[in-house]
């Protein structure tokens, strides 16, 4: 089935800044391949300093009167964001899976899970309401008014290209602020689709500024950004050591800062664990995008009194799944996003087996008929592993389920903890008083208890430790675009 957008107006193919559509300033482009053929379908403009400085120019000189508008204006903007957004559903699924690779369901299912984000932001755009305080004397009245931080510059991630810059642009836009992004050189598409979709809505020329670039400009079009005292906030979803990097480059104009960066998900099954639901909630949890998710399960540990029938019951589910291109509607498992990380994949699963780990299915690269390059990688399930060995240590980001057996509650928790990472943890048990000692000892962010599935636009998505800082989602999502102004006025008696 050809993943062909029938919608040609979502797909502009150029920068947009200050409400026009243009190529980068030296006419560069960089190309958009198909992660299941390895073929070029598209080009981008390679966008440069001048680029990105441009479009800084723009969003700062639209924040003076975009940050006026009511918040009632903005979230009817918002609204009709989501609804263009929603009505161009199928188109934008296709997109997603034609440059990310994941599966038509998931591709859809993303765009939906972005929308729900925007259609979020859009009811909070009206509930960011200040305090009134109490006045220790007469007098004298004390306000905390909530004010947009100003510019916001956004970078995200390949993996859910639609979802991650959603979560970002909806509240940056619903707490008044304007905004210049950058989205991953891999999926720029999708986030242009969008873009094309707000200015549709009605969000005016500067409010929301969006530039694509090559890996190799990335870092160029950054440091504009982390340079220019004009951008207040920066808003990242990525890698651990690219978060780093930010945080560091952005101390000198103290920017507030949002990181969403890499994970270790520990998967925890008890031995009181329902064992056909912690089944379930790890083939949702570590196979949705192919693994390639900052919180899928990286390590699993089974308790050795249900280990082998975990085990038997999981290998059946695994070797059941269809790998296969997204332009297959069978396919639950795509290809990888590129080169880099299928090999990755390989690396983790050689240097296991080299320490000792079994191989009980999967365990090798899978090269497809058509002569397209072999991004696939078999659904793998690995036993005997050790915390020593690569895929226990580092984000996989492939579907690799590595199991290590335990005995003691105490012991797993440690094990659970014994990583610089603190995105998502997950445990399956039936005991109420074990459910409470185990989330309140888990370092993460972001806990599933006897589920798998926990990202909502309602819950305030986020880690702790190397996963960084700033929640996405939920109430708190649009603190992270604001600041507090307190005000005393006096002589009132
Ligand atoms: N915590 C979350 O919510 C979350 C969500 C998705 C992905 N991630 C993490 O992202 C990683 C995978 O995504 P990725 O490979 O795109 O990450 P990445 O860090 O390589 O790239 C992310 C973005 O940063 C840009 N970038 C790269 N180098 C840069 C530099 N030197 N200066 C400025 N920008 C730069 C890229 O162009 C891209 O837009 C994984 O670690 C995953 O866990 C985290
Ligand atoms: O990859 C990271 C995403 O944030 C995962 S989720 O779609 O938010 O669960």
């Amino acid at each position: 089935m050809p993943l062909t957008i029938l919608n040609t107006d979502l797909l502009p193919g150029r920068n947009f800044i200050a409400g026009t559509w243009m190529e980068a300033e030296d006419g560069a482009v960089f190309a958009v391949s198909d992660p299941a053929t390895g073929k070029d379908f598209a080009s981008v403009p390679d966008s440069s300093a001048g680029d990105a400085r441009r479009a800084v120019d723009a969003a700062d000189t639209a924040f003076a009167s975009w940050r006026k508008v009511p918040a009632r204006q903005r979230a009817l903007i918002i609204k009709r964001w989501n609804d263009l957004i929603l009505a161009n559903l199928d188109d934008l699924g296709r997109l997603i899976s034609r440059e990310q690779g994941k599966p038509l369901a998931e591709g859809k299912g993303e765009v939906a899970y972005a929308a729900s984000y925007v259609e979020w932001f859009g009811e909070e755009a009206t509930r960011a309401d200040g305090d009134i305080i109490a006045a220790p004397v007469t007098g004298r009245r004390m306000f905390a008014l909530r004010e947009p931080v100003g510019v916001v510059a956004a970078i995200t991630p390949w993996n859910f290209p639609a979802a991650m810059i959603a979560r970002k642009i909806a509240p940056a836009l619903a707490a008044g602020c304007t905004v210049v992004c950058k989205p991953a050189e891999d999926t720029p598409l999708t986030s242009l689709a969008l873009v094309r979709l707000a200015e549709q809505a009605g969000v005016p020329p500067g409010v929301l500024n969006i530039v694509t670039a090559s890996r190799q400009q990335a870092a160029h079009v950054a440091d504009v950004w982390l340079d220019d005292p004009r951008v207040r906030k920066i808003t990242f979803t990525g890698s651990t050591p690219v978060g780093k990097l930010l945080a560091r480059r952005s101390a000198d104009t103290l920017k507030k800062l949002s990181l969403e960066l890499g994970g270790n998900a520990p998967f925890i099954v008890f031995e009181d664990a329902d064992l056909e639901a912690a089944v379930e909630g790890l083939m949702v949890a570590k196979f949705r995008n192919g693994g390639q998710t900052c919180v899928c399960p990286n390590r699993v540990y089974v308790h050795q009194d249900v280990h082998d029938d975990f085990v038997s019951r999981l290998t059946t589910r695994v070797q059941a799944l269809v790998v296969g291109p997204a332009s297959d509607p069978a396919s639950q498992i795509g290809p990888m996003i590129n080169t880099r990380a299928v090999e990755k994949i390989d690396r983790h699963v050689r240097d296991a087996v080299e320490k000792g780990a079994h191989i009980v299915t999967g365990g090798h690269r899978l090269e497809p008929g058509s002569g397209a390059p072999a991004h696939y990688y078999a659904p793998t399930i690995l036993t005997g592993v050790q915390a020593s060995m690569a895929c226990a240590c580092e984000e996989t980001f492939g579907p690799v389920v590595p199991i290590s057996c335990f005995g003691d509650e105490a012991d797993v928790i440690r094990q659970a903890n014994d990583t610089p990472f603190g995105l998502a943890a997950y445990f399956y048990s039936r005991d109420v008083r074990r459910i409470w000692r185990v989330t309140d000892a888990l370092e993460t962010g972001i806990v599933g208890v006897n589920e798998g599935a926990v990202a909502a636009e309602s819950a305030p998505f986020g880690g702790v430790k190397d996963s960084g800082y700033g929640r996405e989602g939920s109430r708190h999502g649009l603190e992270e675009y604001m600041h507090i102004k307190y005000v005393c006025q006096g002589q009132l008696d």
